[in-house]
């Protein structure tokens, strides 16, 4: 009986949760942390914005002191950002540019445009009087700590730190921050026709993309990647490379590995983890259906089967959800309902993903089911989901895309 995709995706996580409960915490500078998962909860040390502020050019002024239909006021020193402002005298207005302090006494800002007249009077200028409408106290004002209070909760634990999170901890006058280390992986492609790229393509021979397609979805979902080159399918080749870096306890966190996890004579990987604890499952998934699954020297072990597809959706859809959910980081991918562009048919029993293109709410096929389909995969941006009791499904009928 096939292993369900959130079976064996539960296997995974429990496989990287011991592994990442070993690893411990780096600080790092802002900018190297991106894509990181943050290690503690983290307060703030100073409230956004520190001081009351202009949100607009314009007046500051004490709203009491215009009434219903208008005033004119007088017009005292400017505020410019980024100065300390003398406090506001009762029946004047002073022009304040927006991010400026709020003098001490005033409640609004009144934007230069209401302003009658609607330009400041010029660097110098005595007794100039504006004549500004009734406004309600806290218009156009930001206040201390509206954004957040010193001492608040502004990041917690096991956020995924993006662009937006390292530039709230900048504003929090911060330059380096706490993170969980990174998982190191030992990735290794297999296979006797598997040649690098580079090199002339022999009769027989194919370049290896899962390679570069695994280390590429890796590094950006913030793994190390550790290579060993490719393995023929001689497993004592392969188990000589697997122990090389397992040996020395700490060297990876985990190994995965592509190929040689199906029924052919030639199965390399399967051949070498005879022996190990490594179990071989068919997953109820199309494609990345044969998964291999385990440790060995006691590090978690994961076997890709070899096509690329199967490769990319295999990652998508264990190793990077898992990540995401022992770790924190990478976010989990964007899920969307959209509605098919076309019908399509999908195996009895077997949770197929599709390739394919989303916009607008609609998503369109990109190529066919076939895992070797690499060209049609670049040209993808979703990857769509069709549930195990589904065999078929009409244009317009709804299903679950994950953008990639
Ligand atoms: N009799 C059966 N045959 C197959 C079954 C099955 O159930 N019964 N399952 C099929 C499915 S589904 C898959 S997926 C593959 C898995 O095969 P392996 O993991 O053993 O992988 P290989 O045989 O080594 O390679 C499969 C395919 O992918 C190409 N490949 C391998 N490595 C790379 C690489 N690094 N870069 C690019 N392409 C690669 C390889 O040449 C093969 O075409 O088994 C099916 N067969
Ligand atoms: O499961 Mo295989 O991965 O369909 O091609």
């Amino acid at each position: 009986m096939p292993r369900s995709v959130a079976a064996h995706r539960g296997a995974v996580v429990e496989l990287l949760t011991r592994q990442a409960a070993r690893k411990g915490t780096e600080e790092l500078p802002l900018l190297d942390a991106i894509g990181r998962a943050l290690a503690a909860d983290l307060r703030a040390p100073v409230s956004l914005p520190p001081f009351a502020n202009s949100q607009m050019d314009g007046f500051a002024v004490f709203s009491a002191d215009i009434p219903d239909g208008g005033a004119e006021l007088r017009v005292g020193a400017p505020v410019p950002a980024g100065a300390r402002p003398a406090a506001l005298e009762r029946g004047f207005a002073v022009p304040i540019m927006t991010g400026a302090m709020l003098p001490k006494g005033a409640d609004a800002v009144v934007p230069i445009e209401r302003a009658v007249p609607s330009v400041f009077p010029a660097a110098g200028a005595v007794d100039a009087l504006v004549r500004l409408p009734a406004t309600a106290p806290g218009t156009f004002v930001r206040d201390a700590g509206s954004d957040i209070a010193e001492g608040a909760l502004a990041l917690a634990a096991g956020t995924s730190l993006g662009p937006a999170q390292l530039g709230l901890l900048a504003a929090l006058g911060l330059t380096s921050v706490e993170v969980r280390s990174p998982l190191r992986v030992l990735l290794v492609t297999t296979g006797d026709e598997v040649v690098e790229p580079g090199n002339p393509l022999v009769t027989g021979k194919i370049y290896d993309s899962n390679g570069t397609l695994l280390e590429a979805s890796m590094r950006q979902a913030g793994l190390e990647v550790v290579r060993n080159g490719i393995s023929d399918d001689d497993p004592a080749g392969l188990l000589d490379v697997l122990r090389k870096h397992t040996d020395n306890g700490s060297a990876v966190d985990l190994v995965v590995t592509t190929g040689g996890v199906s029924k052919g004579a030639y199965e390399v990987v399967r051949q070498a983890m005879a022996g190990e604890d490594v179990e071989f499952v068919p997953v109820a998934m199309q494609p990345g259906g044969p998964q291999g699954i385990g440790t060995f020297n006691d590090v978690p072990f994961l076997g890709f089967p070899g096509n690329p597809v199967s490769c990319l959706v295999s990652f998508e859809m264990f190793l990077r959800p898992a990540l995401s959910e022992v770790l924190g980081a990478p976010r989990p991918r964007q899920m969307l309902p959209a509605r098919l562009a076309e019908p399509l048919t999908s195996p009895k029993g077997k949770h197929q993903v599709r390739r394919g293109i989303i916009e607008n709410g609609v998503v369109r096929l990109e190529g066919g089911a076939g895992s070797h389909l690499v060209h049609a995969l670049a040209r993808s941006n979703a990857l769509i989901q069709v549930p195990a009791d589904v065999t078929e499904l009409q244009a317009g009928d709804e299903v679950e895309v994950w953008v990639l």
